[in-house]
């Protein structure tokens, strides 16, 4: 992590509380965070940690109770239709269920061709665009013309990951929150999914937010590392200091349920 890197998505005491009085659920507590250019940041913790309703507060799918977001350095602001859009050129995401990525009655050419509009390639001539969309799919290992007017749903799971890769290709955002993206695929496609991921890091500079509970994951791939619990950061900074020194009892208990492979099993309990 460099702090020479401009701050792509910084959030000042950050709170989401959903409910009221007796009812009332403090989801994510006052959180502060300065996600860098380029970087690659885990937020890491278990199940009902608070990870969701902050991946979904900084895609402004749901509001802010408390505290700010400043996006590229200013405070951003979607408080229209118009100016929601205009933040999600900026910030896109991909989830743990590709199937529920896309709209299965739209044919894979206007998937792709949506997010080439989207970038304002809409007047463009048909031989360019095709030449994008041929271009997004070889980058993720995918053959346009075999895919070519055919829907999401005749295709695998692999590729459905894949092909949402070559839509985060051809829109080019300046973060990509990716949720769990590697949870339901093998160990061989997810460790090409992710070497996509980070090829494209590097070639547009892009800022990738990994949601995990999968602190192994988060060790091997990124710069930085927030450890939350119970809607706090625990701690944060760069990945191998947080992993190979952590403060936190959280953290230290996170990093123990990870199974070590290389251990022999001891059969002679079970
Ligand atoms: N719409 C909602 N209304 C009320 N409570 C909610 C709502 N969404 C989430 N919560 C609560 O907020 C807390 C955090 O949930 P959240 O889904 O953000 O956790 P998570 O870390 O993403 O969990 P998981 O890994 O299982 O997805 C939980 O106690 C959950 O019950």
């Amino acid at each position: 992590m460099s702090d020479k890197r401009a701050s792509c998505l910084k959030g000042n005491g950050v709170t989401k509380v959903f409910g009221f009085g007796d009812k009332k659920t403090v989801a994510v507590n006052n959180v502060d965070f300065d996600f860098r250019e380029g970087e690659i940041v885990s937020i890491v913790g278990e199940s009902g940690s608070g990870k969701t309703t902050l991946s979904k507060m900084l895609l402004g799918l749901i509001s802010v109770t408390e505290g700010e977001v400043l996006f590229q350095g200013k405070p951003r602001d979607i408080s229209t239709g118009q100016k929601k859009r205009e933040y999600w050129k900026g910030i896109q995401a991909i989830f743990q269920d590709p199937f529920s990525s896309y709209n299965m009655f739209n044919k894979i050419d206007s998937v792709l061709l949506d997010c080439i509009n989207m970038r304002g390639g809409k007047s463009l001539p048909y031989e360019k665009k095709f030449e994008m969309m041929r271009e997004a799919c070889s980058f993720v290992n995918l053959e346009f013309k075999e895919l070519t007017n055919k829907y999401p749903f005749e295709l695998s799971g692999g590729q459905m990951q894949r092909l949402m890769i070559a839509r985060i290709f051809l829109l080019k955002p300046k973060i990509l929150l990716a949720d769990e993206p590697t949870s339901m695929i093998d160990a061989c496609s997810r460790a090409t999914i992710l070497d996509m991921l980070l090829k494209l890091r590097d070639e547009i500079n892009m800022t990738i937010i990994f949601i995990t509970h999968d602190i192994g994951l988060a060790y091997y791939i990124s710069d930085s590392v927030y450890i939350m619990e119970h809607g706090k950061f625990v701690e944060h900074g760069k990945a191998e200091d947080v992993i190979l020194h952590p403060k936190a009892a959280y953290t230290q208990r996170l990093i123990n349920d990870v199974p070590k492979i290389y251990e022999e099993w001891d059969l002679s309990t079970v």
